[in-house]
């Protein structure tokens, strides 16, 4: 399915003709950097021989003429157009004026709601287009329907659903409320679907705003053309051009907090184009800052004659960033565990079978130590991204598990002392962490500035590690108790306390990162992250194998007696 901007612009176009704007002004002058731009329609394709109109705007005698695709007569016949029909979303001028340059006897089939078919019907400048040739169908509110030229069908659906918006401005009815008499079906977007590839995209020229259940339809949607009118809701009263506000015209903004920019921002949509774009707009001003904060933002201008082939575009989508279910993406997260977390490592088997001896068993509780110590300010650096008051609330309840939260809570890394004093361990030589092996300290850190520099939630994943802790320590717990006379019930206290503590932040973590990662990027960045933190932890324990278990002790490290 190959689709085309024929004209990127709302009515009056750019530059319009009796404008003397700033933008208008430099257009006419041909200067670099304001591209001119018809008024709002597109054409689509399945087979590039016939085609759909949408919208048919008073500059479509110019579009169809500078496009070879829509001028050309088929099959050298005398006389014929490649274009079978038109599909209106509303009754503006700029969307229904071009159906008059349609007219030279030719068949069509002219597809709009209920609501701007009776638009059209009681225009009779529009029976120039004589009923006998030219089929006007009402095209159904949230349902597919295939599209039809004059000879049968396209190969295309297409499914009109009502959208936040207003009624055409001729038809504004002033005693009639806030609403001006706007009814649904009055302005709709349509979603146009290739059946036989998969491949879809939305049109919404005009939209006042994202409501709930359009931003559901428009979830995950490979691309979007959407109502770029203007940049700010007051630019043309700002400008002195028009009184009136974008709300007013029935226009989102691009910009602002209920802006468009804004409203789908968290949503996952791959590909977003601007149409139907006002002369006030400073976005038409490629050197603008508006035009580079709205690019930045992810955002396309659409301009005339821009071209996306959705097929090829689809199928890169669909391999490569379809998101996963909720379901199935927690599925890959708990698959990293049972391939790669380190109670796997032949060092921790050791250790929980009573197979080191007391001098290998403080060796591993050493540098350890380093982990305890660094978990809070990992929670820490998390924590000084985010911004949400709430979530702050809730995670530095991490911190106080392990540093304590005197006199209650006496935290894990005192808990963590304990055991290590009961290895016959100095205090001051623990902590001052002078005896850990260079790999344990190289691989915590890591672990530190992975969670200050990757994305938040893909940071918060690098946790969900501890989904797999609570089976290790009940392991670790009942091994190291049954198997070494020096253990005893309060040195394994810190574990017995994991116990509880680790279920209840995984499982937090696991809703944050379900609820957040949103795309498939940041979906596969989460599974990656968990996996990078098995390799933090099983690192260390290759470190402790080379040197406690091989012999093969780095210089300035924790040397026990006789070893
Ligand atoms: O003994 C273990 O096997 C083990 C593993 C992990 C883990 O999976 O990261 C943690 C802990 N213990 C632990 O005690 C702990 O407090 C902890 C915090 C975190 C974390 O990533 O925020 N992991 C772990």
């Amino acid at each position: 399915m190959l689709v085309r901007i024929l004209g990127s612009s709302a009515g009056g176009g750019f530059p319009q003709w009796n404008c003397g704007c700033p933008n208008c002004t430099a257009a006419k002058a041909g200067k670099l950097g304001f591209t001119p731009r018809t008024q709002s329609s597109l054409a689509v394709s399945r087979t590039g021989k016939e085609w759909v109109l949408l919208n048919a705007s008073p500059d479509l005698r110019q579009q169809i003429a500078a496009v070879p695709a829509l001028r050309t007569t088929p099959d050298g016949r005398l006389r014929g157009s490649p274009i079978k029909s038109v599909i209106v979303t509303n009754g503006d001028v700029d969307h229904i004026a071009g159906l008059i340059d349609l007219r030279e006897a030719e068949p069509l089939v002219v597809y709009a709601t209920d609501r701007v078919q009776s638009v059209i019907r009681s225009n009779s400048i529009f029976n120039i287009l004589a009923p006998s040739l030219v089929r006007r169908e009402i095209m159904p509110l949230e349902q597919e329907i295939a599209i039809s030229g004059p000879e049968g069908e396209l190969g295309l659906k297409v499914e009109a659903f009502a959208v936040p918006g207003k009624i055409a401005l001729y038809l504004e009815d002033c005693a009639a409320g806030p609403e001006f008499g706007t009814e649904t079906g009055d302005t709709v977007g349509l979603k146009i679907r290739d059946p036989e590839s998969g491949a879809s995209f939305f049109y919404i020229p005009g939209c006042s705003h994202l409501d709930a259940p359009l931003r559901e339809r428009l979830e995950n949607a490979a691309l979007v053309f959407f109502d770029g009118t203007l940049y700010r809701d007051t630019e043309m009263i700002d400008a002195g051009l028009l009184d009136k506000t974008g709300k007013r015209m029935g226009h989102i903004s691009i910009s602002g907090p209920e802006g468009s920019i804004a409203a789908f921002e968290d949503m996952n949509v791959a590909r977003k184009i601007y149409v139907h774009i006002n002369n006030s707009n400073p976005v038409l001003n490629e050197r603008s800052p508006e035009r580079a904060a709205t690019e930045a933002a992810g955002w396309e201008i659409g301009y005339d004659g821009m071209e996306v082939e959705m097929n090829e575009f689809v199928r890169k989508f669909e391999i490569t960033d379809a998101p996963w279910s909720q379901e199935e993406f927690e599925a890959q997260i708990r698959a990293v565990g049972p391939a790669r977390y380190h109670d796997l490592h032949p060092f921790h088997k050791a250790l929980h079978g009573g197979k080191m001896s007391k001098a290998q068993v403080a060796a591993w509780a050493l540098n350890r130590y380093c982990y305890q110590e660094a978990i809070p300010r990992k929670d820490a650096a998390f924590m000084s991204r985010v911004h949400d008051r709430d979530l702050r609330r809730e995670w530095i309840h991490r911190i106080h598990d392990h540093d304590g939260l005197p006199p209650e809570e006496l935290g894990g890394i005192e808990r963590w002392l304990k055991l290590t004093d009961c290895l016959g361990l100095d205090r001051e030589y623990v902590m001052s962490m002078q005896g850990a092996l260079p790999a344990t300290r190289f691989a915590v850190e890591a672990y530190v500035r992975f969670v200050v520099e990757q994305p938040l939630v893909v940071a918060a994943a690098s946790s969900l590690t501890e989904l797999f802790a609570p089976s290790i320590h009940r392991e670790r717990i009942a091994g190291m108790l049954a198997n070494y006379t020096f253990v005893n019930d309060e040195v394994m206290a810190y574990f017995k306390r994991r116990l509880s503590q680790a279920p209840r932040d995984a499982t937090f973590a696991l809703q944050f990162v379900k609820e957040n990662a949103r795309t498939r990027e940041l979906q596969q960045g989460c599974v990656d992250a968990v996996k990078f933190k098995c390799d933090v932890l099983w690192a260390q324990l290759d470190a402790l194998q080379l040197a406690y278990v091989d012999g093969l002790i780095p210089p300035g490290a924790y040397r026990p007696e006789g070893m």
